[in-house]
């Protein structure tokens, strides 16, 4: 069974105060991407299991995958193989969100052995949720596959407790978010008539170190009124808190907005932490060789 964890990014961000245990209460609207990952699982025979299997997920590699990251064969006792291919991930395997997602899944259900697919192609510390989204697609692929028999609200319970973002991917759709983020409201709102633009800068931006930089404020308006306004007014209404700290600290950053607003964004920002700024356009943007060194997506040849 496959799936396709998308990104997402943060139209605005406020970071209203800080709590006891460490973490920040925010305010924020999710939107889902069309930028997504690969993500399968297929049910294995410990005994029979021919690692020649690892072929797979070749009919989607062709665009962004490089090749040069062969996929890893890797094993534990408790009964997967993890085969990741695409942007390299650094970390042990145990620290993979997919693997966590399935370790927390495992210590309550049995679950038969499996080999894991994972093709990435979101960048990661990147503030579009890339960890947490394969996180929350890992829980509904195994609820599914092996009619675990998981509602929606117990599954969010299951992905707040692997990091504040994983909730909004369970129903993955546009929604007004507050606690730490995982506390969620779905929106009316509807940006499919417009096109997206992302831009990462070959640099990552590490999330805990970019709310330290925070002093928490408590906004003039919530954004789920910013958001009821025309798009039009977003530019000088809807507000991400990092943008200050972290333009602050990486100038590159404010270039690129500035850039996508001179390509005629009508709305662009950070998306979360960074380092990835986002913009809205109401044409098909034309971006190439304006950011020759980063990352850039647009859903305009989709
Ligand atoms: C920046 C955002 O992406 C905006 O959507 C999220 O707030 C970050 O969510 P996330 O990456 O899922 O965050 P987690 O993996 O749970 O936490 C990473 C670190 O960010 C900080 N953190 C995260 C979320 C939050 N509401 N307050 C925090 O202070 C904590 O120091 C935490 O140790
Ligand atoms: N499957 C995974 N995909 C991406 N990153 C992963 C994954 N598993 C673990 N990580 C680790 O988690 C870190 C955060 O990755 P992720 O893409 O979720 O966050 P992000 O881009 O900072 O987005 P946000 O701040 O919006 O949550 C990465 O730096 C990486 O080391």
């Amino acid at each position: 069974m496959i799936c396709f964890p998308n990104a997402k990014i943060n139209l605005g961000l406020h970071i209203v105060s800080k709590r006891s245990d460490g973490y920040h209460d925010i305010e924020t609207i999710f939107y889902p991407m069309g930028l997504k990952d690969a993500l399968e699982i297929i049910p294995i025979d410990p005994g029979s299991f021919n690692p020649s299997s690892n072929e797979r997920l070749s009919h989607v590699c062709n665009k962004g995958f490089n090749g040069l990251h062969p996929f890893t064969l890797s094993s534990n006792e408790r009964g997967f193989r993890f085969f990741p291919s695409g942007m390299p991930i650094e970390g042990d395997i145990d620290d993979n969100m997919v693997i966590k997602a399935f370790n927390l899944l495992a210590t309550e259900k049995q679950i038969p052995p499996i080999a894991i697919y994972l093709l990435k192609k979101i960048p990661f510390g990147a503030g579009l949720g890339g960890g947490s989204s394969d996180a929350a697609f890992m829980l509904k692929l195994l609820n599914e596959a092996f009619t675990l028999g998981y509602s929606e609200e117990q599954l969010c319970n299951f992905a707040a407790r692997l990091g504040a973002d994983c909730a909004f991917f369970i129903k993955n759709k546009p929604a007004y978010a507050f606690g730490i983020g995982n506390k969620l409201e779905e929106i009316d709102l509807c940006l499919d008539t417009y096109y997206w633009a992302l831009v990462k800068p070959p640099f990552n931006v590490s999330t805990k170190e970019a709310y330290a930089m925070i002093t928490p404020r408590q906004p003039e308006m919530s954004l789920k009124e910013i958001a009821k306004k025309p798009v039009s007014v977003w530019k000088n209404r809807m507000k991400n808190d990092f943008e200050v700290p972290i333009f602050k600290k990486y100038p590159q950053l404010c270039t690129i907005k500035e850039k996508l607003y001179e390509q005629g964004a009508v709305y662009a920002s950070m998306s979360g932490s960074g380092s990835t700024i986002f913009g809205l356009f109401e044409k098909p943007p034309r971006l190439e060789n304006i950011f020759p060194d980063c990352f850039v997506w647009t859903n305009a040849d989709c």
